[in-house]
């Protein structure tokens, strides 16, 4: 019988958070913790700055998945907890340290309690950037140990703590990331006549960008296109010849995704020749949208009715990405999203999720994969 406090795990994990295949402390916290576990009853492999344990059932015929993303975000903390990242400019900032301790609080149970099937943990890295899923779903370990069912959970601030929502098919939105370089002429503030001024022409960009959206998507088919890092210049009287913007596009449709990225190429061309300058632009990393199984998420919702364990919610799709998409494009499943009743939102500095919710997960998670 496990008498581990998960709550104090994802408080350990909460203090070192790491970026995208960055996340060496966090590998190694969660393998010595594994390391703890009576270790006849799994097999571990490592995989880049993630892992893979597979719990061994007793008489299995198929293997469960569930996957927790453990990389934090570059956010410097204002939470004021007395656990803060020890990690400055880094936070976990999106709720992988509570994903993270739940997973291992399934993990442990499941090593106690041996179902008849085997349950595969995946520990992934990078969700947030530049995306793990993908290359760990093309592995040798994931294709020696590939489930036939997968689940995932993402902790959600404007829910309640407990409550879980979740809907059949699309939940999170198609994505791609957007940087663009624009090249001109610098020079003396007082000659603007003699320079190709990039702060004036990434300025235009980014107005102009905001009609794409509204007169190219059908309004009852969703995008965004959001820049969250501008750079430019290097002081109050030199005219910039270098811009940076940095943005994500999402799309609820793969089409809109393509005619969005179009209209934006064309945006490009007239800022160019407008502004006479070059633009660089590169798509980053892309996820595939988040897309639950059917018939998987109505025996989860069905589950949670008959076990009366908590409320279930039917919500709408989200224009959050998960790179958890790319697994279930091959592997049938769902995320759901757990309620963690926080003021403020993911990605939010002051993002404070109750930790009641990881007690709770960990419970109904148990129950759902051990009657499977
Ligand atoms: C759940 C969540 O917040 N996921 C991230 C995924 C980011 C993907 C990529 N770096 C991008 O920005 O396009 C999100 O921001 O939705």
């Amino acid at each position: 019988m496990s008498t581990v406090d998960f709550k104090m795990i994802r408080r350990d994990l909460h203090q070192i958070p790491e970026l995208g295949f960055q996340e060496f402390k966090t590998q190694k916290y969660l393998m010595d913790y594994i390391s703890s576990l009576p270790g006849d009853r799994y097999e571990r492999k490592q995989w880049k700055t993630g892992l893979f344990v597979k719990v061994r059932g007793t008489e299995p015929s198929k293997t469960i998945g569930f996957r927790a993303d453990i990389d934090g975000l570059p956010i410097t903390e204002q939470t004021g907890l007395s656990f803060p990242s020890r990690h400055e400019g880094r936070m976990h900032a999106c709720g992988h340290d509570f994903h993270m301790a739940i997973g291992l609080g399934i993990l442990t149970h499941f090593v106690h309690h041996p179902i008849k099937d085997d349950l595969l943990f995946i520990f992934q890295p990078a969700e947030e950037g530049p995306g793990g899923a993908e290359p760990m779903l093309r592995s040798d370990e994931m294709k020696e140990w590939k489930p036939d069912v997968i689940f995932a959970l993402h902790i959600a601030p404007e829910y309640e703590v407990g409550a879980i929502a979740l809907k059949p098919g699309l939940l999170f939105a198609n994505t791609s990331e957007l940087f663009l370089t624009f090249k001109g002429k610098g020079g003396h503030a007082a000659y603007p006549h003699q320079t190709k001024d990039m702060i004036v022409a990434a300025s235009a960009f980014v107005t102009q960008m905001q009609g794409i959206v509204s007169r190219n998507v059908d309004p009852l088919d969703s995008a965004v296109i959001t820049i969250g890092k501008m750079e430019a210049g290097t002081v109050q009287n030199i005219i910039a010849e270098k811009a940076r913007l940095e943005g994500t596009i999402r799309t609820l449709s793969e089409a809109s995704m393509v005619k969005v990225k179009a209209k934006l190429e064309a945006l490009i061309k007239g800022i160019e020749t407008t502004y006479d300058c070059s633009i660089d632009v590169d798509y980053g990393s892309m996820y595939h949208q988040v897309y639950n199984d059917p018939a998987c998420t109505q025996d989860f919702l069905d589950y949670i009715e008959e076990s009366g364990k908590t409320e279930a919610i039917i919500c709408k799709e989200a224009m959050t990405g998960e790179d958890f998409g790319y697994m279930l494009k091959e592997i049938p499943g769902f995320m759901f999203w757990l309620g963690v009743g926080s003021p403020y939102g993911l990605h939010h500095a002051k993002l404070d999720p109750d930790e009641k919710a990881i007690d709770h997960a960990i419970n109904l998670m148990t129950g759902y994969i051990g009657q499977l």
